[in-house]
């Protein structure tokens, strides 16, 4: 057992979130590396008509814990589920859970957010800051807590473009931003909220720099670090390549582009696009609580976990990779060919949205009634186009991120460990983001859309069978122009005229004949 993992043998650890993306891989790793671990509290709501033990059911019967349960079989007794709302002033955990919480847990992993770039400032301020600092407020009542790791976001200070491994000062201080909560009502807060996020892109970002804020002031004599990773994709290795279980970031643009519903995107091609896998994040976060547990450095360090200062991407060789991946695993039902423009302006962007988005959605609904069907596709295409709108800013920025604390960190790591954590950054290296994408692209089959991979040959087909209608579609049209412009246009008549002698009179004379 290497190091690291060794270290987390006997633990209780706290995890919030983890029934999301990053938690609950978290939480997959922790047990098949460390399956000594004494426990893992989750802090969790009924969600859906579900109860605790039926989401916990849920999770550990997912491809995910596979391994996990071969490893470590008595896994289900070590999940301990805790009702919690994090919306909820209190968090609305029972006296007896709390008691529990505060006289076991060695570690806190606080990953719990929303992620939601539309979500309002209230609901961003309770989730990413209040919950925050009440969950601080309970480490520091932990008798037993030797560190607290906080998963913020490498673009919580995106309104910078070179980004060190330091906490920026916020203009309006967290403490008032909380109490004006309490008293501001929503139409006022939705007034105030653009001056208050300033040139940051949403609610988002600026409540999780406002939380970064709340751990640095508030964390007192607690052992505090804080990870921030850029936009976390599916995994590269670890349990196994490809994992993927939500549309966030990139997936749903690239579910949206593989159907043929994304025709053009506005982006900058040159720009870095910074992925991280998951599992490289999950292992950084590993890493850093054990180092914060032992080391306890003096102050809180901040971890960068980002791609491209190792390796860039860019967004357009990104897209040229994702292409290419449709290529070898094309989804089922596509509505369109895969293909994607990427425009750099307003005018293009409308021009293409028009061509390539609103029309062919037009033209499929009308098709949809002429069938006694109700028409949807123009309804998909608007949403998606909102989506995008949100996304946009993050493909038309590149940032420039410090890694110093991560590197050291490393280089603190024993061999073992660092073969480990050093093994999961290599897609950030150029020949390995073909492999790491078309991993991605077979995940999002697999995982996130269910498609059998015995369908492959029947979806390459049927995009066969969309080019042929595409060129011919395309034929088609290019005839009625033509021979409408012949019939209105002398000018058209003549290049006509024109290009059918042309051949009869550059024919050279056959020898033959001479
Ligand atoms: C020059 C020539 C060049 C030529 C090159 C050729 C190039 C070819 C390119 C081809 C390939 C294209 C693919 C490339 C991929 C590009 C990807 C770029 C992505 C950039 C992502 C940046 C993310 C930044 C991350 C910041 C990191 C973080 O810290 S936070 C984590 C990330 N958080 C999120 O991603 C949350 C975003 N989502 C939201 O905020 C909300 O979902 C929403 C506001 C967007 C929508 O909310 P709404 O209330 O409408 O409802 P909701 O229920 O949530 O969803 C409604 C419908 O929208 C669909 N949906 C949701 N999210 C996405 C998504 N990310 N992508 C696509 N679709 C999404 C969802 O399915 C719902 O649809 P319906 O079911 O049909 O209703
Ligand atoms: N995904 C990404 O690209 C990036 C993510 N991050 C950060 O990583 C962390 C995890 O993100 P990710 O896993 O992607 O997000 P998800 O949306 O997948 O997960 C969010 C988690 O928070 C929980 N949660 C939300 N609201 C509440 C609540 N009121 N009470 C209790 N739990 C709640 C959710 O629980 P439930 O299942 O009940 O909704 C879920 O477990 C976040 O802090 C995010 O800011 C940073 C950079 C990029």
């Amino acid at each position: 057992m290497s190091m690291v993992a060794a270290f987390y043998s006997n633990k209780s650890i706290l995890i919030t979130g983890a029934t999301g993306f990053l938690g609950k891989v978290l939480m997959e790793k922790l047990f098949r590396t460390s399956p000594q671990l004494k426990v893992i509290y989750i802090l969790i709501r009924p969600k859906a008509g579900q109860t605790l033990q039926e989401r916990v059911f849920q999770i550990l019967n997912s491809k995910l814990f596979e391994k996990v349960k071969e490893i470590c079989p008595n896994v289900h007794e070590k999940i301990r589920p805790i009702s919690a709302d994090l919306n909820q002033s209190d968090l609305a955990i029972s006296k007896e859970d709390m008691q529990e919480l505060l006289s076991g847990t060695n570690i806190v992993f606080h990953c719990a957010a929303t992620v939601r770039f539309d979500a309002h400032l209230r609901e961003a301020v309770q989730l990413n800051v209040i919950a925050t600092q009440k969950l601080l407020l309970m480490a520091s009542q932990m008798s037993k807590l030797e560190a607290f790791i906080h998963i913020s976001t490498a673009f919580s200070n995106c309104n910078l473009k070179r980004i060190d491994e330091v906490i920026y000062p916020c203009p309006v201080e967290p403490r008032k931003i909380i109490d004006s909560m309490e008293w501001l009502d929503d139409a006022i807060i939705d007034e105030i909220t653009p001056k208050l996020i300033g040139d940051r892109p949403n609610t988002y970002t600026y409540t999780k720099a406002l939380g970064e804020m709340v751990i640095h002031q508030e964390s007192g004599n607690l052992n505090v670090a804080i990870i921030r990773p850029s936009i976390v994709g599916a995994s590269w290795q670890e349990p196994f390549p490809g994992w993927i279980d939500n549309i966030n970031g990139p997936s749903g643009l690239i579910i949206a582009s593989g159907k043929g519903f994304l025709r053009s995107l506005r982006a900058t091609p040159m720009a870095i696009a910074d992925v991280i896998p998951v599992d490289t994040v999950v292992n950084l976060t590993i890493a850093v609580g054990w180092y914060t547990a032992v080391h306890r450095p003096k102050s809180t360090l901040i971890y960068h976990s980002t791609s491209g200062n190792l390796n860039p991407c860019l967004w357009h060789d990104m897209g040229l990779k994702v292409l290419a991946a449709f290529e070898k695993i094309p989804f089922e039902r596509a509505f369109r060919r895969p293909y994607v423009d990427f425009t750099t302006n307003n005018f293009t962007t409308q021009y293409w949205n028009a061509v390539s988005h609103w029309a062919p959605a037009i033209i499929y609904d009308f098709y949809l009634r002429l069938t006694g069907r109700k028409p949807r596709m123009l309804k998909l295409m608007n949403r998606l186009l909102r989506t995008i709108s949100m996304l946009e800013y993050f493909i038309n920025h590149s940032w420039e991120w410090s890694t110093n604390n991560t590197e050291m960190l490393l280089s603190e790591l024993s061999p073992e460990d660092q073969r480990v954590s050093m093994e999961v950054r290599q897609p950030s290296h150029a020949n390995h983001w073909l492999e790491y994408i078309e991993n991605y692209v077979l995940g999002i089959k697999k995982y996130l859309l269910k498609e059998d991979l015995a369908g492959i040959p029947k979806a390459k087909e049927h995009l066969r069978r969309l080019r042929n209608i595409h060129y011919l579609f395309n034929t088609a049209l290019f005839l009625i122009v033509w021979r409408l412009l012949i019939a209105r246009s002398q000018t058209a008549r003549n290049v006509w005229f024109l290009i059918m002698t042309c051949p009869l009179r550059q024919e050279p004379k056959s020898p033959a004949r001479r």
